[in-house]
């Protein structure tokens, strides 16, 4: 056992004793130690002389990610050993840094009998209580059953030796193989080869083998398989398959959010890493919002993380050859942004969360005028008025939108009727206007356009800090023009911490919608969904709340 460890470990166990035993470590046979299992955590005491209050360490069963028995090949040898492996939240001393997960292995020698089986036998009984307990701690999450991955489980793992900095191979080599092992989790790796091979993988994949599919690389990959496994015939079936993300790209969003949502400190690069691969061990799976988009094209795609127009998509994109910057590369992106500053033009109208209409009836009322080129559409009605914060408690800052004129004895469709994947309620065709209760922002001169429907644009940037994985919403921001580069700077610097909000800049609109349509002016530019560029052109959003399955905290 580390000393170090059982230094900073010296707490107490909080509940009573339902196993005892007495063994050597596994590699200092002078080392005897007393091994306590609880219903909470794994205490070990060292029996040799130790100075007082530094011979115990309580390990917590919700850190330890699996167990196993096994005997060495020496046949002469008659003795068992038993390993636990835990993932505890650790500070450095020294730095003041966030704590993070360090591996912690404990591993006993049972050799109070002469017969190996039995020595064997005693050491899976214990592996078996650490493993049954652990599981049990993670079922329960506030008093509600958690749904978990089965055990000993399969997961088709997909990695893009591509992504980030090009080292996910040897990133998987470092952590996460040794941890799966741990964990009792059976992989098959798919290292894929060019765009779209995972997509085309899950597509044609007999999904039943599978008990996940584990994405490691950026969020570019996670996008083509969700989208891959709603393009099946059996889509309703499929998209229930849980996802797993582990992050080697240079944006990592959504295993960003996921490390958040779990609740601790926020950690980067190999050390967010590790936390993702502790959250995939423990294997709960929990439903993920995915969020139906229209082009102009008439194609329909799939998003689980964000929608961007303006800035922030510029950003994105012109960052690539900073790619080896890993996530720096945002930074140099949107300095180098900041410094030609430009104004995008377009017209923007979303329907509220927090108007809770019916999804059924959403498109037999009237309709409302957006639609896509008469201007005359676009004049609110006489009788329009700015929302109050009643009426929308959602938005932050000044949100001077216009609630749509209604046109009546128009009845639009759904834009939807004949595409795979979950029919969309709200949204009619995107060349049609747009339902009564939708409301239009009224500016027309932007800087951004952010739809984001997780918490974190980038590893490092909070840009939601209230969305949760399934809260149904989409979190629309956008930033007007006449803001200066100086508070723009400070919007992206607040982002860091999730705190721009406060930072009552007067441009920034922060509101929770259900749906919304942007229609960008003529000319070229940049749309990017999940960090993937799509075309260019009118498009159209609808979130369907908990399509999706995620491995999560
Ligand atoms: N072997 C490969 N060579 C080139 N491209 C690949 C390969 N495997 C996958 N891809 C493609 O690379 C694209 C980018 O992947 P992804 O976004 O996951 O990583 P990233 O761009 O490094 O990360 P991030 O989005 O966080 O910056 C995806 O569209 C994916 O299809």
């Amino acid at each position: 056992m580390d000393r170090r460890r059982a230094d900073s470990d010296f707490i107490t166990a909080s509940s009573p004793v339902t196993l005892y035993g007495e063994f050597t470590q596994g590699n200092n046979r002078k080392v005897r130690c007393a091994v306590q299992l609880t219903e909470k955590d794994l205490v070990v005491q060292r029996l040799s002389s130790a100075p007082v209050g530094r011979n115990k360490v309580v390990l917590s069963l919700r850190e330890c990610v699996g167990c196993r028995a096994y005997r060495e090949d020496d046949k002469a040898d008659p003795s068992a050993y038993f390993a636990a492996y835990f993932y505890p939240l650790r500070k450095r001393r020294w730095m003041k840094c966030a704590p993070w997960r360090q591996r912690v292995e404990l591993c006993f020698r049972l050799a109070a009998l002469q017969e190996p089986h039995a020595n064997l036998e005693e050491a899976e009984k214990w592996a078996r209580a650490v493993r049954e307990r652990s599981a049990r701690q993670q079922h329960l999450r506030d008093g509600v059953l958690l749904s978990s991955l089965p055990r000993p489980c399969r997961l088709m793992l997909f990695v893009n030796p591509q992504s980030g900095k090009g080292q996910a191979l040897s990133l998987y080599d470092n952590h996460i193989r040794r941890m799966f092992n741990e964990a009792g989790v059976i992989h098959t790796l798919i290292i894929t080869e060019r765009q779209n091979h995972a997509r085309e993988r899950v597509r044609d994949a007999e999904l039943s083998q599978w008990d996940a599919l584990v994405i490691m690389s950026g969020d570019g990959l996670l996008h083509e398989v969700i989208n891959g496994l709603l393009e099946r015939p059996d889509w309703e079936e499929a998209i229930r398959t849980p996802l797993g993300i582990l992050p080697s790209g240079s944006g990592n969003a959504l295993a960003a959010s996921v490390h958040y949502y779990s609740g601790v400190p926020q950690v980067t690069s190999e050390e967010l890493l590790v936390s993702c691969g502790f959250l995939l061990c423990k294997g709960l799976v929990s439903h993920m919002d995915l969020v139906s988009l229209h082009l102009s094209s008439g194609d329909r795609l799939f998003s689980f993380l964000s929608l961007a127009w303006g800035f922030v998509a510029d950003v994105d994109v012109e960052s690539e050859k900073y790619r080896h910057a890993g996530a720096a590369r945002f930074t140099v992106g949107t300095l180098v942004r900041l410094a030609s500053l430009r104004i995008y033009k377009g017209k923007l109208a979303y329907l509220p969360a927090s108007w809770g209409r019916s999804k059924d009836n959403a498109l037999q009322k009237g309709a409302a005028a957006f639609c896509r080129n008469p201007p005359s559409c676009l004049e609110p009605s006489s009788s329009a008025k700015q929302p109050s914060e009643d009426s929308c408690p959602n938005t932050c800052h000044s949100n001077n939108s216009l609630k749509l004129r209604r046109t009546e004895g128009k009845s639009p469709q759904s834009a939807t009727k004949d595409l795979p994947g979950p029919p969309d309620t709200l949204l009619p065709p995107l060349d049609q206007p747009l339902p009564s209760d939708w409301v239009l922002v009224p500016e027309e001169d932007f800087v951004l356009m952010l739809a984001m429907y997780q918490s974190h644009l980038a590893e490092d940037l909070l840009a939601a800090p209230d969305a949760r994985l399934d809260d149904g919403v989409i979190h629309l921001f956008y930033v007007t023009a006449g803001i200066s580069r100086n508070a723009l700077l400070r919007l992206f610097l607040a982002m860091e911490k999730g705190t721009h909000l406060q930072t009552n800049c007067q441009h920034l609109v922060h509101v929770k919608v259900q749906a919304l349509r942007l229609e960008p002016g003529t000319g070229k530019g940049i749309i990017t969904v999940d960090g993937e560029v799509v075309e260019y052109g009118a498009i159209q959003a609808e979130v369907h709340g908990g399509l999706g399955r995620l491995i999560s905290g």
